[in-house]
């Protein structure tokens, strides 16, 4: 089963809310990242729940290990669904961040851990001095995700089917470069089509400008929405 995140990336939350309003929750979660978060803040947050909708916060942390779960800690006291840290943070980092969700027990949020961006290819690597192929150093930043108990991964649905192969059908993927054909990908590198996504066996797609952007944002939802479900 794959579900649809939609990246709610706007510069002011009454184009987000009018979008949001428009939308069931039963066809799409929704994320907030860093643009809208450091605009609004958690009352954002707290708009998004009372409409009844799941929240991903993806701010991506990434530092040193206390100050990770103390990130992670108010994340889970805001409700959320699921929220992400930065596997190349290292073992330590995750740990306390899976550490600091054990007193939520059930209600803890999804713990996810970004793997190698989907802005980025081979090269990009090269220059920030990790000489490994980009699929095995996604392959090992999820093996020790999954190692210190992290819930899954956000990696390229590019690398779905190695990732699924290697750690099991259970570990979930989170696959942002979903574009509905090549020609526009944006800063997207690895980018695949909500079709090709399902078929590689990813859960949860996320997807920003190919719906936020367009000139129906509704139609293309429900496109989208009935292409992954029919
Ligand atoms: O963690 C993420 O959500 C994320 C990880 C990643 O590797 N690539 C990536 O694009 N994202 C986020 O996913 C969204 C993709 O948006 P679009 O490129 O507009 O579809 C953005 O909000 C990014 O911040």
């Amino acid at each position: 089963m794959t579900d649809i995140i939609i990246a709610l990336d706007y510069e002011n939350d009454t184009d987000a809310l009018a979008l949001v309003d428009k939308i069931d929750p039963n066809m799409a979660k929704l994320k907030v990242g860093k643009e809208m978060f450091t605009r609004y803040g958690p009352s954002l947050v707290q708009q998004l729940h009372s409409r009844e909708f799941k929240v991903f916060l993806d701010l991506k942390f990434h530092d040193i290990p206390n100050t990770v779960a103390k990130a992670i800690k108010a994340s889970a006291d805001l409700g959320v669904w699921m929220v992400n840290v930065h596997s190349s943070g290292g073992e330590k980092m995750m740990t306390a961040a899976k550490e600091a969700l054990h007193a939520y027990g059930k209600d803890a949020p999804l713990l996810i851990g970004v793997t190698v961006l989907t802005s980025l290819q081979q090269e990009d690597l090269t220059l920030v001095g990790i000489t490994n192929r980009l699929l095995d150093h996604t392959l090992s930043l999820a093996e020790l995700a999954q190692k210190v108990g992290l819930d899954g991964v956000v990696c390229s649905a590019q690398e779905a089917q190695n990732i699924k192969n290697k750690l099991g059908q259970n570990f979930r993927l989170v696959t942002p470069g979903i574009r509905l054909s090549m020609d526009n990908s944006d800063d997207q590198k690895r980018v695949v089509t909500p079709l090709k996504a399902k078929e590689l066996g990813v859960d949860h797609m996320v997807i920003g400008r190919p719906i936020t952007q367009s000139d129906n944002p509704i139609s293309v939802l429900e496109e989208i929405y009935h292409s992954i479900n029919n």
